[in-house]
């Protein structure tokens, strides 16, 4: 039998099934532009790279030590040492029996050599090598083509540019590439108990955090974010800023306002000028989260509460900025750890506890809670390592049990 505290709320929608809806309800943008590879960190790739080459383009050795016959290494082998072969400065003559080249890492590997061996393992005297056998054929040479051959496809559309991938493609010689035009998006935030920095605080305010932070991470996903500020609770004001949004930006995102409060208009303005595809999910924190169109812009609506804003955000926004931009998101992997102590979860909503994790004695992952697990306590959800994945009919977690994760450190939050 189903338990259920006395502020349940039956008829939430199953998170996984909302962010499915959502996902489909969008479509990515399909316009591209060429940039040089100086202005490609973090863009969405809008075709597929091929490569133009082989790379390695040519045989080379991964040591520096002697390119010769592995044949001729024999107990009494004593090679005729012929030249060098510098990384950018190849030996053009080929290596005969009994002759071996002095090389270099990443230099040519001469004509007629299949090995190389280690300097470590020869001995030199007068222009006589000595190697220490057995040497295979082939060994610490790197062959043409190992890494990618020629027209091989290294990345698919779709990919991110990072560093590692922006690597790969500066390896390749590409001066120019085609990614995604980079997204706009409108962001601001509702709430007559706003200030911004450096603003007096009158009895009842806050400072606003939220639109900085979703703003910051926008900023990580190369986003470019068009900054409508604090809107104050007035239908009218909140209804003027959503129908400019959604003529100049790709997406709106707001935060508060979205619940049941006498002061909470953004759903109402929402359902005035746009339409609401869905609101109040069974999540915690975020359950107010609210998604829907104006005309043909997203609306995603954070909830006000500053950890709910960041979770929702992680969740559900970047999953359907990702979808817009035209990237390919990589499912998100799930690990599975051991409580260290207890957490409180009631069934009805599943629950992204905010938690650090850590690598015990015996190797095994072990989890606590990051601070206090109120959706008001960002300072807990700056200490976390970890997000959990507390199942939506699950109840308390007792120490010992196993729970499901996923880090957030590294992440763009
Ligand atoms: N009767 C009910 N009350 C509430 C419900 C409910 O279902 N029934 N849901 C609760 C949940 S869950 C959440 S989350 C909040 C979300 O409310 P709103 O989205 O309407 O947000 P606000 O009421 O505007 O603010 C909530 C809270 O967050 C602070 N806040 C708002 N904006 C910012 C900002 N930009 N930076 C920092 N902090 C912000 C605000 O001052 C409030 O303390 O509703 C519950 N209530
Ligand atoms: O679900 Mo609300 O987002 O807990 O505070």
């Amino acid at each position: 039998m189903a338990i259920h505290d006395c502020d349940s709320q039956p008829g939430l929608r199953p998170y996984l099934d909302a962010r499915h809806e959502m996902l489909s309800r969008l479509e990515a943008i399909t316009d591209s532009t060429p940039v040089s590879l100086e202005q490609a960190l973090n863009r969405i790739l809008a075709d597929d790279i091929l490569s133009p080459l082989d790379v390695p383009s040519f045989a080379n050795s991964a040591m520096d030590g002697y390119a010769l016959r592995a044949a001729d290494v024999t107990d009494e082998a004593a090679l005729t040492l012929i030249g060098t072969s510098l990384a950018g400065h190849p030996f053009n003559g080929s290596i005969g029996p009994g002759e071996c080249v002095r090389i270099m890492t990443g230099a040519a590997l001469p004509l007629g050599a299949d090995a190389v061996v280690m300097q470590e393992n020869c001995r030199s005297e007068h222009n006589i090598i000595y190697p220490r056998g057995p040497v295979t054929e082939g060994r610490h040479v790197r062959l043409p083509a190992e890494d990618l051959a020629q027209g091989e496809r290294v990345f698919a559309a779709g990919t991110r540019i990072n560093a590692r991938v922006l690597s790969v493609l500066s390896s390749l010689g590409l001066e120019q590439i085609y990614v995604q035009r980079q997204l706009t998006v409108a962001l601001l935030s509702t709430g007559d108990e706003l200030k911004s920095p450096g603003e007096l605080l009158a009895p009842g305010d806050i400072y606003d955090s939220n639109r900085i932070g979703v703003g910051a991470m926008l900023e990580r996903l190369g986003i470019r974010v068009i900054d409508y500020g604090i809107i104050q609770d007035d239908p009218a004001l909140i209804r003027q800023a959503f129908i400019k949004a959604a003529t100049e930006a790709d997406a709106l995102i707001t935060s508060g306002g979205v619940s049941v409060g006498d002061a909470d208009y953004t759903k109402q303005v929402l359902e005035e000028v746009g339409r609401i595809g869905f609101w109040k999910l069974a999540i915690k924190p975020g359950k107010p989260f609210a998604f829907g169109h104006i005309n043909n812009c997203p609306f995603f609506g954070l909830p006000g509460n500053p950890v709910s804003a960041a979770v929702t955000f992680h969740l559900l926004v970047r999953p359907a900025l990702a979808t817009l931009a035209g990237e390919t998101l990589k499912p998100t992997p799930l690990l599975q750890a051991k409580a260290l102590m207890p957490f409180k979860k009631s069934p009805g909503r599943m629950d992204f506890q905010r938690g650090t994790v850590s690598t015990q004695a015996d190797g095994s992952l072990g989890v606590v809670a990051a601070g206090a697990q109120s959706s008001a306590v960002f300072s807990a959800m700056a200490e976390a390592n970890c997000l959990l994945h507390l199942e939506q009919d699950r109840g308390n977690v007792s120490e010992g049990d196993m729970v499901t994760l996923e880090l957030i450190d590294g992440l763009y939050w």
